[in-house]
């Protein structure tokens, strides 16, 4: 088509948000949602209900902003809504939990296109369904970037929950789940690299093992929590809420052949996104010195008295220089951890 021809008159013109109206969005964004015996008062009243078999509940929150953790330019709106959903559940697998319910707070601007609002609302509803919960209601609110702010319910099955606190001298250090994928997929796509899908898969949405924490709370781990921030970031809050120091041992952070691949193309430092890159959703857990880790989880340091060190010292073959790495969501990029 040259610029001199007319734009031909779409068959059916992709309405806006403003064009929907509250209640259209409401509807586009809530079409998938399924009944669910967990719900007996699902979207559409006030407030839903939602049964707590366990009689205590696990709730947690977590937001997604458009230009701060993803960019359309570099995802799908689909990816978008599923990745909202996976990094909360991720919070509930961290506490040893299963996920029940979920609530979306979905903002968007006025201008936002229907197919966008589908979109996500389609990603919402397959990663709950994928997390083992439902959506059990949420608001939509005009906003100037595109949010997704989520709160999660979960379900403790009789189990105690695992905090950040009760990792003690002596206890094995271990995680399950890939590290710094998400960040090297962002990367591929900042530079424009083709392949590297599964990194970049990652990037888009996280498949945190969710499993894998309520089968750590069973093997007795002390502590529990989901690396989003960085290894040696959520490392050092583990550490500190318990007060003890962690040495990791480099060698068991040793870069995947994927991350390795990747970094060479790239012309950068595997080891980097391994030890400060967020976002995989990773589960990070201590456990009790000779404590058979369950499957998929891998030991990577130990536990100790802080001694000389403050509580929260995080080193890495003995050095701590790296320990300033990681995400903080007030300073403009990444903490300089190099
Ligand atoms: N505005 C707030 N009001 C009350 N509690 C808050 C507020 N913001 C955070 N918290 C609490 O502070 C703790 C740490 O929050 P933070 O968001 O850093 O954790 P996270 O969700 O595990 O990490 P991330 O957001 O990096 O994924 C959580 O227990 C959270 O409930
Ligand atoms: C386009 C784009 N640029 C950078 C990043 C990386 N990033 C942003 S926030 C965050 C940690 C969690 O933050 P919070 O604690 O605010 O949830 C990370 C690793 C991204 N995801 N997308
Ligand atoms: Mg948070």
């Amino acid at each position: 088509m040259t610029s001199e021809e007319p734009e031909s008159p779409a068959q059916s013109p992709v309405r806006t948000a403003a064009e929907l109206g509250e209640d259209g969005v409401i509807a586009l964004a809530t079409g998938g949602v399924q009944p669910d015996p967990r719900i007996p008062v699902g979207p559409g009243d006030d407030a839903a209900v939602v049964a707590a078999p366990d009689g205590r509940t696990v709730v947690s929150s977590d937001a997604i902003v458009e230009g701060r953790h993803f960019r359309f330019a570099l995802t799908t709106p689909e990816h978008v809504g599923r990745r909202a959903i996976a990094q909360n559940a991720a919070d509930i697998a961290a506490m040893g939990a299963v996920c029940t319910a979920f609530t979306v707070t979905l903002g968007c601007p006025p201008e936002t296109r229907e197919d966008v609002i589908a979109g996500i609302a389609r990603g919402t509803t397959r990663g709950a369904a994928d997390a083992g919960g439902a959506i059990a209601g949420g608001d939509v609110v005009r906003t100037e970037q595109v949010l997704l702010a989520v709160t999660v319910l979960g379900d403790l099955q009789g189990r105690e929950p695992v905090l950040l606190s009760g990792a003690r001298p002596g206890d094995v250090v271990a995680v399950c789940g890939t590290l710094g994928h998400s960040a090297a997929g962002l990367d591929v796509l900042l530079a424009g690299h083709d392949g590297f899908d599964g990194l970049v898969e990652t990037y888009r949405c996280p498949a945190p093992p969710l499993a894998a924490g309520p089968q750590a709370a069973a093997a007795g781990a002390t502590a529990l929590t989901d690396v989003s921030d960085g290894l040696l970031r959520d490392a050092r809050s583990l550490a500190r809420a318990s007060g003890v120091a962690i040495a990791l041992d480099g060698a068991l952070l040793a870069p995947d052949d994927e991350l390795i691949a990747c970094a060479a193309a790239l012309g950068t430092d595997a080891e980097h996104w391994v030890r400060t890159g967020g976002e995989d959703h990773a589960l990070l857990a201590t456990f009790p010195a000779g404590v058979a880790l369950p499957a998929g989880w891998r030991a990577i340091g130990t536990a100790a008295a802080p001694g000389g060190a403050p509580a929260g010292t995080v080193t890495v073959d003995g050095d701590t220089g790296p320990a300033a790495g990681g995400w903080n969501t007030f300073t403009e990029t990444e903490e300089d951890g190099r």
